[in-house]
């Protein structure tokens, strides 16, 4: 049995339909990050899921029980961890007020051990605490109980990059313990140091399914590279290439010069950017010939394999416009 089964889910309110025929398991022991942009509809699916809103059609089941089925919730959410998206804590509670509260009810048997982890403050009222301590009280009250199961709405959000990198490592230790973690994000490369496999919302529907390493196998990287002098406009093609832009950089090419360690004649600047999806040797072969002023090559952001795999056209269809007001060809041939 999957430990969360989810079937043409679909929830409106009114006339808007926030969520529609969505399908989705996770199994045990998994780490499953739930991908979307604002307003996919992340939100609406893990308060259906839990019970707190009703589905309009479909339904979902967490460790058995149907979402819809009270009875069943109460006993499941036992062994069910839940950090809503901006918690709402009591504000005139302190944080070991709040912790004692939950703990009376559903157990605090790893109280202390995350309390050493995630620091939150816990004398202060919590309306004093900022968004991150907030989140942290959060996490520390998600999984205090030993959980089966965490089910997590956005739970980086307003954590410092520190803070994200021990929760993310403690994700992980708790996946080597067995435990079934289900968290949505809108940052693919937050999800992808944590998670097995994701699926994808956009405007309510799921587009895709799938293990974390295919993904960004076909994500590729985002490359943006200032090379000394000028960069033709077929320089980077071929069908591993996608959304070429091509910016010549004038005004600040003496300075950007300047500041790199090697000789160059050059009176320009070019800046290209695309996505990548080739062998990552090949692009360095590519590159080699170039004199960079810098180079990043980073994770496609989500919102870039949403529009290639999912969306329609190419970013390759936007023009670069030059920082000297002229607009440069776009070239490569923008095939996803
Ligand atoms: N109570 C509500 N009444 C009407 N529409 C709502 C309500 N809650 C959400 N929506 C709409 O449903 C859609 C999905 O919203 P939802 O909050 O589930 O998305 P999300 O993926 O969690 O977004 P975010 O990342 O911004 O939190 C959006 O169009 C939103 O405006």
């Amino acid at each position: 049995m999957s430990v969360i089964d989810v079937t043409g889910l679909t929830k409106h309110y009114g006339e808007v339909r926030a969520v529609r025929g969505i399908d989705f398991t996770v199994e045990e022991g998994e780490v499953f990050g739930f991908l979307g942009p604002n307003g996919a509809g992340k939100t609406t699916t893990i308060r259906t899921m839990l019970g707190l809103l009703n589905p309009t059609a479909g339904r979902a089941t967490v460790l058995g029980a149907d979402s819809t089925d009270e009875p069943a919730m109460i006993e499941a959410k036992r062994s069910i961890g839940y950090l809503p998206a901006n918690p709402a804590f009591d504000d005139g509670a302190t944080g070991r007020e709040i912790l004692d509260l939950h703990g009376s009810i559903k157990g605090e048997q790893r109280r202390e051990e995350l309390l050493e982890l995630f620091e939150p403050p816990l004398d202060r009222e919590v309306r004093d605490y900022s968004s991150g301590n907030r989140q942290k009280l959060g996490v520390v009250q998600a999984f205090m109980h030993d959980p089966e199961l965490v089910i997590m709405d956005e739970p980086t959000s307003g954590l410092d990059p520190l803070m994200q990198q021990r929760f993310n490592e403690f994700v992980r230790a708790e996946r080597e313990q067995g435990v079934t973690v289900f968290f949505s994000s809108h940052v693919l490369s937050e999800v992808r140091r944590v998670c097995d496999r994701v699926a994808i919302l956009r405007d309510g529907e799921l587009v895709t399914t799938e293990a974390i390493e295919s993904l960004l196998d076909r994500s590729g990287k985002f490359v943006r590279a200032r090379i000394a002098g000028h960069v033709e406009s077929d320089a980077f093609n071929g069908d591993t290439v996608h959304g070429f832009e091509r910016t010549l950089i004038e005004d600040r090419a003496e300075e950007l010069l300047a500041a790199t360690d090697f000789e160059s004649d050059a009176d320009v600047v070019t800046e290209v950017r695309f996505t990548y999806t080739g062998d990552i040797n090949d692009l360095v072969t590519d590159l080699a010939s170039y004199s960079f002023v810098d180079l990043d090559v980073e994770e496609a952001p989500l919102e870039e394999v949403f529009m290639r795999f999912y969306g329609p056209g190419e970013p390759s269809e936007r023009t670069a416009r030059g920082q000297n007001g002229d607009a440069a060809p776009a070239g490569g041939d923008g095939n996803a």
